[in-house]
């Protein structure tokens, strides 16, 4: 049976490099586009389907923002499919947003500089607006939207013969400081897409606590950052041609400048398209090469420094992927993915996986621990269920849920 993968903002950016490269990978999948416009999504469906004309592609129509959307979609996405494979949560906004032109020049000259072009921590503010259901746009969008959505594809995703997945796409610009579980809207800062992107981060680790033991496992991704209709509306295009060769300059001490939605999308494709038993990965800070007998079990011997990194068990000796924390690279020449051909169980619930681009522009992946307790998330993950509550009963009230 094809396997079914759902991408929500599939029509542009890095949700339509990720469709390119999974039927690349895989042009046997079904893969559904979930999209808010249909004109658009039906145009990324021809150029999908002129690239690839033996795949199966269909649209569905869904406004994240809105819940009544959402529910609309589900229904649909239930009535259409017996069973989702993957689900890539990618849908993202950042609205008017404004650069800090001093802070980038002072930040520019300054010791935190790599940190601040990675992050944009300190450079950036954005101006939010309240949805017609008294949400915060760019928490509706970002984040509640999918949680609805993955709440009612639960018995599409959960207790299937084979793991079925969700794919995050989250951001380097994620920042506990930004984030308050008293205020996970956001309603009182000025930097909304920073902590919709931590909470993301949060959510994928409380869903892992609830749904891992019903076959659904959640991974949080960071594509780098990159030249799409997103960074678009920070400078206009012709500033950022005109800024093309300091970018260029910059990459060699920016690891996170991915650029292309083509690069970012290096650590998302989550088909194991060449199987087990191949050597994937190794740790680069020994060069270890697993083993086929390694790659199966989905074990990863880990270097010393990695070792260390991970509180000093004894060299050389094997550890679940779930405790290198070490940058990983793929193996295989033109740099293909390998992450999420590892089985999700294999992956550690607790860390996120980043596409990185070398100042020569070849693309790895990285994996980096996430700034959170499991405590928090678990809080959070239980404000969402009231809020789901609280917004449920307010669309009943108006006769609006299908
Ligand atoms: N660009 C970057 O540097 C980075 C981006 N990201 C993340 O990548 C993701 C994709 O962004 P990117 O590709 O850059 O930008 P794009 O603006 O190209 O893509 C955003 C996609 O999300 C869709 N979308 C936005 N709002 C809604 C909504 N309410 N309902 C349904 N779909 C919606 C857009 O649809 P439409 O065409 O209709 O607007 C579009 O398809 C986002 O989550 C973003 O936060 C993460 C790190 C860096
Ligand atoms: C000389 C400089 C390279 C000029 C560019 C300055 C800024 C416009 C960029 C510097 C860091 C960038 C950045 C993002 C957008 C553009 C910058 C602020 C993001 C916020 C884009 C969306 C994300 O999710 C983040 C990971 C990016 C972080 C870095």
């Amino acid at each position: 049976m094809r396997k079914v993968v759902l991408v929500t903002g599939a029509n542009s950016g890095v949700g339509h490099a990720l469709c390119q490269r999974l039927l690349q990978e895989d042009d046997g999948l079904h893969l559904c586009l979930a999209c808010r416009n249909p004109d658009r999504a039906e145009a990324a469906r021809a150029a999908l389907l002129a690239s690839c004309p033996s795949a199966q592609i269909t649209a569905v129509q869904v406004d994240v923002s809105d819940p009544r959307s959402v529910l609309r979609a589900a229904g649909e996405l239930r009535r259409r499919f017996r069973r989702l494979d993957c689900v890539y949560l990618n849908a993202g906004i950042m609205p008017q947003p404004q650069l800090d032109v001093g802070a980038l020049l002072s930040g520019l000259f300054s010791r935190r500089v790599v940190h601040m072009l990675c992050t944009a921590e300190g450079l950036l503010i954005q101006h939010d607006r309240v949805t017609a259901d008294g949400l915060q746009e760019v928490f509706a969008t970002n984040v509640f939207g999918h949680f609805l959505l993955v709440r009612e594809l639960e018995p599409l995703l959960c207790d299937g013969d084979s793991p079925a997945r969700l794919i995050w796409t989250s951001s380097r610009s994620a920042q506990k400081a930004k984030f308050s579980l008293q205020d996970f809207q956001h309603r009182s800062g000025q930097e909304p897409y920073s902590s919709s992107k931590y909470a993301m981060d949060l959510l994928s680790v409380a869903l892992n606590r609830k749904l891992n033991q019903r076959g659904l496992y959640s991974s949080v991704a960071c594509p780098g950052t990159m030249l799409t209709s997103m960074t678009y509306g920070i400078l206009p295009a012709f500033v950022w041609t005109l800024l093309m060769p300091i970018i260029w300059l910059l990459r060699f001490l920016v690891n996170g400048f991915t650029l292309t939605p083509h690069n970012g999308a290096e650590v998302l494709p989550a088909e194991d398209a060449r199987g087990a038993g191949q050597p994937a990965v190794r740790c680069p800070c020994w060069g270890h090469r697993l083993t086929e007998e390694e790659n199966a079990s989905r074990l990863l011997l880990i270097s010393p420094q990695c070792v260390r990194q991970t509180g000093g068990s004894a060299k050389g000796q094997s550890l679940g992927v779930a405790h290198c924390t070490s940058t990983m690279q793929s193996t295989e020449p033109g740099g293909q993915v390998w992450l999420f051909r590892q089985r999700p169980e294999s992956l550690d619930p607790l860390s996120k996986y980043l596409s990185t681009a070398t100042g020569f522009g070849s693309t790895y992946v990285t994996a980096q621990k996430m700034d959170l307790d499991e405590d928090t998330a678990e809080r959070f993950y239980h404000s969402l269920l009231e809020l789901d509550t609280h917004v449920r009963a307010t669309l009943q009230g108006t006769g609006a849920q299908s």
